[in-house]
């Protein structure tokens, strides 16, 4: 399984969107340490805030699946640069993705900047913190 494999199947996904608001089509495709790959799009809503990333759409089948050991994800969206996750998405990938897990994100001109975990979201609040000292 190549990055480049999995950057294609976010690229293929990304055309499912569901956007007749924003009409921005993002697709995703995550790579589980076992070689299965799950796929999202954005999933939007006539409730604008209801919308679902494409990125939580693809973490959030794979853990309904059973699946916790993650290796890989990548991201694609038509943006001038390649396209950034919001907020949200970054606090549920680091949930999930080890500090070290590599995050592609691209575009469609094929221009990929590849991150951590730990560079997407530094300083992240995790389940330690919950605990009082
Ligand atoms: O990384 C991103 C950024 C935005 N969106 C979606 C949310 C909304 O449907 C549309 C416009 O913000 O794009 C994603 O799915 N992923
Ligand atoms: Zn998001």
């Amino acid at each position: 399984m190549s990055t480049n494999k999995l950057i294609e199947e976010a690229i293929k996904i990304r055309e499912r969107a569901y956007v007749p608001y924003s009409k921005f089509q993002v697709g995703a495709a995550l790579l589980t340490e076992s070689g299965k790959i799950y796929t999202g799009c954005n999933i939007e809503n006539a409730a604008y805030p209801v919308a679902c990333c494409a990125e939580r759409v693809a973490i959030f089948k794979a853990i309904s699946e059973g699946e916790t050991k993650f290796q890989e994800l990548a991201v694609a969206a038509d943006t001038a640069r390649p396209v950034p996750p919001c907020g949200s998405c970054r606090q549920v990938m680091s949930e999930f993705f080890d500090k070290s897990m590599p995050i592609h994100l691209t575009n469609l001109k094929k221009e990929i900047k590849s991150f951590t975990m730990e560079e997407l979201l530094p300083f992240s609040f995790e389940t330690n913190d919950l605990l009082k000292n």
